[in-house]
């Protein structure tokens, strides 16, 4: 019988894969060279090291992480020994949106920014990137999309350098790969020089990898007050990320940007259906099951005496209450992990309709395009 060993914090998994092969389950930290021996696919996440070290010897032929990220995989080690790998492209890019759009939803409730009067930076606009892009079009900002690749391969007016806008944005948020070579590396692509030159008191946003920030650079430009705050869900180190740092970023979490259910779900959907491909188990369409409903799906704003950027602000903070995890974390950093693995149900925009007490149909579509399921006038 066909043997898969799989991360046991990948949800919706349990039982799709059990009759057709004997799965077993183990902490993606714990899955090593010796569990992996007999393992014809491994069904992974970030946590586990897909190297040679992991991978040496065993019969493992198939890799499916049900990620976007996969550089947790040494791809080239597995393309020279035959073993093919999968990520989970986009999986969970909407709910990355959603937590973009928090951090902006804050800065119009707490900080007063008024959004169509501000500039964002959207470095690295690929399946993340470009909702960033088009939630902070929607919003009214301006936007610069930065993507070197995508400016060489498509041409064309619509990207900019980073260099000719670095200094104009009110907001820098990294949508980006990590990667450590060739012309595009991103490993500290943002480093002293260029939060030198970022306009001064600018919001920077990473979600990516830790590493595409320098995190003592990022630590001198807070405390000089180069940049006015940093929003940091990805860490250098991480778990054992530097504590100094996380006391002087503004919003603090624990990688959970990607982790909503939906994009749970997705990040699933996509490696079962890899490994059945492969492998040719006839369940390429397979969906996940149960996703828990939100506690409140419906949201009522009674728009009379608001502007349009709080009433968005408030329907966006109900589908994600950002401050509730960057609590979380800086009550126990050491507990990093397991608020990962115990992470709450967080459903993505369209799982939400909302209706507006005393709005416009104008505000109710612009609701609309940044992702509402349904929006009611009354
Ligand atoms: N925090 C989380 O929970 C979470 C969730 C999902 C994805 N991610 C991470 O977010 C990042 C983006 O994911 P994605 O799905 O959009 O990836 P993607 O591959 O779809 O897009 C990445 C884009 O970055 C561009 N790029 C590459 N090098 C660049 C450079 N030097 N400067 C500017 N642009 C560059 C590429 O051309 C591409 O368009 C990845 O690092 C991924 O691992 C994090
Ligand atoms: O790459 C991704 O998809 C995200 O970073 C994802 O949220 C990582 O999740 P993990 O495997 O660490 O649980």
């Amino acid at each position: 019988m066909l043997k898969i060993v799989a991360d046991n914090k990948i949800p919706f998994l349990e039982g799709a894969l059990e009759p057709f092969a004997d799965v077993t389950y183990f902490p993606g930290g714990e899955i090593d060279n010796e569990k992996l021996k007999e393992a014809d696919a491994l069904v992974t996440r970030t946590r586990t090291k897909c190297n040679e070290a992991t991978l040496q010897c065993t019969s493992v032929k198939l890799i499916t992480s049900a990620t976007i990220g996969f550089d947790h995989i040494d791809t080239d080690w597995c393309e020279t020994h035959q073993i093919s790998w999968t990520n989970a492209p986009g999986c969970n890019s909407e709910s990355v949106k959603q937590y973009v759009a928090a951090i902006l939803a804050l800065l119009v409730e707490e900080q007063g920014w008024q959004l169509a009067n501000k500039a964002i930076a959207v470095v690295g606009v690929g399946n993340v990137g470009s909702k960033v892009s088009a939630l902070a079009q929607a919003l009214g900002m301006t936007v610069y999309e930065v993507d070197p690749p995508r400016a060489r391969h498509e041409g064309g007016q619509r990207f900019y350098q980073l260099d000719d806008i670095i200094d104009k944005a009110d907001i820098i948020t990294f949508h980006t790969p990590l990667t450590k070579e060739g012309d595009d590396q991103t490993y500290h692509l943002c480093d002293r020089g260029l939060l030198s030159r970022m306009k001064p008191g600018a919001v920077v946003i990473n979600s990516s990898r830790g590493e595409v920030i320098n995190g003592t650079a990022l630590k001198e430009a807070i405390e000089s007050k180069q940049i006015g705050q940093a929003v940091l869900d990805v860490w250098e180190n991480e778990p054992e990320i530097d504590s100094d740092l996380l006391d002087k970023v503004w919003i603090a979490t624990p990688h959970i940007a990607g982790y909503s259910q939906d994009g749970k779900a997705k990040g699933t959907e996509m490696s079962v259906r890899a490994v059945s491909r492969f492998f040719k188990l006839g369940i390429d369409e397979w969906e996940a099951q149960n996703i828990p409903q939100p506690e409140e799906p419906e949201i009522s704003i009674d728009c009379k005496g608001l502007d349009e950027d709080h009433i968005i602000a408030t329907a966006i903070l109900h589908t994600y209450p950002i401050k509730r995890d960057d609590t979380d974390l800086r009550g126990d950093v050491s507990q990093f992990e397991y608020l990962r693995g115990a992470y709450p149900v967080r459903r993505e925009f369209h799982a939400y309709e909302v209706v507006l007490h005393n709005g416009t149909k104008a505000l109710a579509d612009k609701m609309k395009a940044i992702g509402f399921r349904e929006v009611i006038v009354k």
